[in-house]
């Protein structure tokens, strides 16, 4: 270890203990300048496997009355954990905090520390857990809830004030604000909090604490309508039932021609069911918009023996169905549709798709002859110049995102280490076969990620929305991160759809190694990623569940190398998503034969 770290550190020792009997200790723990913290192996210290660089510092329960000096500590760039708890230290958290920039577990409680916490802690990007009970922090918490991949906060017994930062409660596993001086609205902790993390704050309200909110107060009351505004109402009313009448009048004659239409159409095949737009029920969902020349078609896909097709499946019993939104994706909005029948459909409505309808028409039909198991086929669809909608089957074990994201109450189900690497060895081969079947026709996925795969019925993992979107042209609209699939001289390739593919897979394989959410707040994962790989390969990056569950470090190291090697910056660097396939396959034969070995 270098001298200036083992400088810095000790003059943070210093702090701490300022007495002279805890330095005279400290002749037998090290910490001094003539030993080294890692070969001579420190009180309290750990280190990297070569011995060269100092890990974590934990130095509880010592009853150090000193100082947390974090100017000299942090001068210590390499530290991922710090605990100082159970202690009697004294001062405030100094603002140097913030270059402890590879800081992941932050423990400070039971102490006396006092004053702000300092703003440059939400620079901590890395922090998974920040706790800090049972001290005499007070004021507002600085903006910590940027920090993406928080998983516990831990902070009662203090005097904080203000509101509770907006905390994306998906991850977190622990949480306690209780007994300091919170005011307002507790934000929306996914249930996974119950009253006691929040209550001894007077002025907190809101769920999961019994007392409500009051209501927002209003700031305008009614104004009195003048005669003379009474008058030009009147006249609006007039008008408008004149146009009401002459509406309804229009409907009625298009209703008849339309009736006659649709008449003269039944020799149309069975597959094709042509429909009107008149219906009188309206799902939550509207098309309004269809242009009025053309009769919408819905064409269903799909064998005939197939059981969508034969439940009858018709554009109108489609409109006129009950419809739940389930999302709003930047290129169209999802609608969970119970038909008559009672069979859930999902049906992906999308504006502005800039593909003619005959390469639409032509596309939905191609899909529809390449199969695998592990692919979402569309079974039905609809085309007008200003809208498409594809319906699939809907599925419902909730999606990779979720199983990763989400609350682990909520599936009850841990997600190991086996099933993980199995999830992806399923996805790689899937999509290696769809890159293989559409390679003339230069259609790959092109909106990859863990929300688009979805556990079906036997909680198989399948990618949907599978060839959605044309690659060649959006690099327009792309949003920062995916900016980087792409290199300026080869995003005109045809070729560029399957890298965008194999960049999308990269990361859903650092998203199942991570646990990590690939981008909030200004968190980009595999920039993260790449970063921690630089300085040396660490345990570090791999999801604590993971660790804990006992998964082998060297085949997750494996499975992240494929991951860098897909989110390569250079397209034409990246593997095929059948050496990618292959390569997981590998990895996934090793874990088998370690399982077979230890039975
Ligand atoms: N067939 C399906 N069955 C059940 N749930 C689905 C189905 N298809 C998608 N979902 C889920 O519905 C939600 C919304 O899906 P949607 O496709 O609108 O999101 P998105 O992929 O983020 O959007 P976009 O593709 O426009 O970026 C997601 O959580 C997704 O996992």
């Amino acid at each position: 270890v270098e001298d200036e770290v083992k400088k810095a550190m000790i003059e943070f020792m210093d702090n701490l203990s300022p007495q002279n009997d805890v330095v005279l200790r400290l002749g037998n723990w090290g910490w001094n300048s003539t030993s080294d913290p890692c070969k001579d192996k420190w009180f309290g210290v750990e280190c990297n496997d070569g011995l060269t660089t100092v890990r974590k510092i934990v130095l509880e329960k010592l009853s150090f009355n000193g100082t947390f000096d974090a100017s000299s500590l942090c001068l210590v760039t390499s530290i991922t954990v710090l605990s100082l708890q159970t202690n009697n230290l004294t001062g405030h958290l100094p603002l140097e905090i913030g270059d402890c920039k590879a800081l992941t577990h932050l423990y400070l409680a039971g102490n006396q520390f006092s004053g702000d916490l300092p703003d440059s802690l939400a620079q901590l990007s890395n922090l998974k857990r920040l706790h800090i009970s049972d001290n005499k922090f007070h004021g507002n918490l600085p903006n910590i809830s940027r920090i993406s991949g928080l998983v516990s906060f831990v902070a009662e017994n203090n005097e904080l004030s203000g509101r509770i930062p907006d905390f994306d409660f998906t991850n977190f596993d622990k949480f306690n604000a209780s007994n300091n001086n919170f005011s307002g609205q507790i934000p929306d902790v996914k249930g996974k909090f119950e009253a006691e993390s929040f209550l001894g704050n007077p002025y907190l309200c809101g769920i999961p604490l019994p007392n409500l909110c009051p209501p927002p107060l209003k700031t305008e009351k009614p104004k009195k309508i003048s005669a003379k505004k009474i008058l030009i109402y009147s006249g609006y009313v007039i008008m408008g039932s004149f146009i009401l009448v002459l509406a309804i009048f229009i409907f009625l004659k298009r209703k008849k021609t339309r009736q006659e239409n649709t008449e003269s159409r039944s020799a149309m095949p069975s597959s094709t069911i042509a429909s009107g737009e008149t219906r009188k029920e309206r799902s939550e969902y509207s098309l309004t918009s269809l242009e009025s020349g053309r009769i919408p078609t819905l064409v269903v896909l799909g064998s005939p023996g197939k059981k969508t097709a034969t439940l009858g499946l018709s554009f109108e019993g489609l409109l006129k169905a009950p419809a739940e939104l389930l999302g709003r994706g930047k290129h169209g909005s999802l609608y969970k549709v119970r038909v008559e029948n009672g069979v859930l459909l999902a049906v992906k409505r999308i504006k502005d798709w800039d593909i003619s309808l005959e390469e639409f028409d032509r596309r939905m039909r191609r899909l529809d002859q390449v199969k695998h198991r592990n692919v979402l086929p569309p079974v039905a669809f609809y085309g007008s110049e200003q809208e498409k909608l594809l319906v699939y089957d809907f599925q419902p074990n909730g999606s990779l995102f979720q199983r990763l994201h989400g609350s682990s109450e909520s599936n009850g189900q841990v997600f190991d280490w086996g099933s993980r690497l199995s999830v992806a060895a399923i996805i790689s081969e899937a999509l290696s076969f769809m890159h293989d079947e559409l390679n003339q026709d230069g259609v790959g996925h092109g909106n990859l990620k863990s929300m688009n795969i979805l556990f079906n019925q036997a909680m198989e993992p399948c990618i949907s929305e599978y060839g959605l979107m044309v690659v060649e042209n959006e690099n327009q609209h792309h949003s920062i991160m995916e900016a980087t699939y792409y290199n300026d001289e080869e995003s005109t390739s045809s070729q560029t759809t399957f890298k965008v593919d194999i960049y999308g897979f990269g990361v859903i394989l650092l998203e199942l190694l991570t646990g990590r959410l690939v981008q909030k707040n200004g968190f980009d994962l595999p920039n993260w990623v790449q970063s921690v790989v630089k300085e040396e390969w660490t345990v570090e990056v791999f999801d604590k569940a993971l660790i804990s569950g006992g998964a082998n470090e060297e085949r997750m190291v494996n499975l992240l190398l494929v991951a860098l090697k897909c989110i390569n910056p250079s397209p034409n660097q990246r593997p095929t998503m059948t050496q990618v396939s292959m390569m997981i396959n590998c990895i996934r034969d090793e874990e088998e034969r370690s399982l077979s070995f230890a039975l």
